[in-house]
């Protein structure tokens, strides 16, 4: 295979005069399906920190090429460096998050402690990501083999009671994405299965109120996370940091959002080839594009800090009114803009979906509504109505095309 044999000539030619070998990136690649599970060996020399992959989903061509191009495959690479796992922006140059064994194996400890011990896992998420990564890392460390269900057809709920059924070990669990959630809780015997386990983690995107309450009534152990690529996937379950996981907000003055900086054993060395990244400037932090605020010690993340509107100097976070305008009688769903305004700097603009014949919602109503509510400043001062929000991704509003065509 040519990723291999690129790699094996750039080995070879990593080895130095004096005759040592510098350690260099091999390709470690990953069908999605049962037959990920012969990655097995490699796996486990990456947890024992003996070599570097990069992780390369099998089948599909172009991506390989963009991540091997990218992150500099075959290329050499720190001799304790175990992972370069790409972040999960699909736009631009990717961006490969550098682990050690020691920030991974952090990372699958710290959930065992909180979840109740080692256990079994079943990967049903893509395995070239860091959260399927780490299923699988979180198995073979507790000495299982994840049991795989096959996402070559895409998710199928059906198929999840015989896989749990075959689940080694007293500890059993999974790890979903919100849009996986739902579709399992439409199939019942779905639903038995999963409330078998001790414990379902939900990340990659923010799970939608409803769908939580939903899963939580049918009984399901549901454990929300967050983290990312560079924090070798979930460091705060349900709004708290896992053990050694430390959590700051910057810019904010008490119950204002600010941007949310993580820090801790699981953290990424940096980004691969990137030494002055800014977001890995201050050593041992790692600061987010997400903003959030500290309850207690409970992190609330309250949306995308590039997303965020500055009217009149003060900051407008277009989710947080996103959220109280969902429920205004008569909105069915609803997005909030900035657009340019020669006064505000940017002002705050409401897109609307009305609810099928009810009244419309004028701009009276949804500033009365929003201001009693949340700060005047972040009352809509224009509203639009929409048959639908345009989409981008898996159920993300593309707010650039409604930018473009409200601005
Ligand atoms: O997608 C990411 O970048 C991180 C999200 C993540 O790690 C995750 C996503 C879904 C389910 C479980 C997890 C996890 O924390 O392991």
């Amino acid at each position: 295979m040519a990723l291999r044999r690129r790699a094996a000539r750039a080995a070879r030619s990593a080895r130095e005069p004096g005759g040592t070998v510098l350690r260099v990136l091999q390709p470690l690649e990953l069908p999605a399906g049962p037959a990920v599970l012969e990655a097995r060996r490699d796996l486990l020399a990456l947890l024992d920190g003996d070599a570097a992959y990069l992780p390369l989903p099998v089948g599909d061509d172009a991506e390989t090429q963009r991540l091997s191009h990218a992150l500099a495959l075959g290329e050499p690479i720190d001799d304790d460096a175990a992972l370069v796992v790409s972040t999960s922006g699909t736009t631009g140059t990717p961006k490969g998050a550098v682990h050690t064994a020691a920030s991974l194996r952090a990372s699958a400890t710290a959930t065992a402690d909180v979840l109740g011990g080692p256990g079994s896992w079943l990967l049903a998420l893509p395995p070239h990501h860091i959260a399927g990564l780490q299923v699988m890392l979180r198995s073979l460390a507790a000495g299982h083999d994840p049991v795989v269900l096959d996402l070559a057809a895409g998710f199928d709920p059906s198929a999840l009671p015989g896989l749990v059924a075959a689940m080694p070990g007293d500890r059993r669990y999974t790890s979903l994405v919100p849009t996986q959630l739902r579709k399992a809780l439409d199939v019942p015997a779905a639903v038995a299965a999963l409330g078998r386990l001790d414990a379902v983690l939900v990340g990659g995107a923010a799970t939608p109120p409803a769908l939580l309450a939903r899963a939580l009534d049918a009984g399901l152990p549901i454990v929300r996370t967050y983290g990312m690529s560079e924090t070798a996937g979930g460091c705060v379950y349900d709004g708290v940091p896992l053990p050694g996981a430390t959590v700051r907000i910057d810019g904010s003055g008490g119950a204002e959002p600010g941007r949310v900086v993580l820090g801790g054993a699981t953290l990424a060395r940096g980004y691969r080839n990137m030494p002055d990244h800014p977001a890995f400037a201050e050593p041992g932090w790692f600061r987010t594009d997400d903003l959030g605020v500290l309850d207690d010690g409970v992190l609330r993340i309250v949306g995308r800090a590039d997303e965020a509107i500055t009217t009149g100097g003060l900051t407008v976070v277009p989710q947080v009114v996103e959220t109280v305008l969902g429920e205004m009688p008569g909105v069915a769903d609803c997005a909030i803009l900035g657009v340019p305004d020669e006064r505000l700097g940017e002002k705050v603009v409401a897109v609307i979906v009305p609810v099928p014949g009810a009244r419309r919602p004028g701009l009276d109503d949804v500033r009365e509504f929003v201001s009693d509510r949340l700060d005047r400043y972040a009352a809509p001062r224009a509203v639009f109505t929409v048959g639908e929000l345009p989409l981008r991704g898996p159920g993300k509003v593309n707010r650039r095309a409604l930018r473009e065509r409200f601005a």
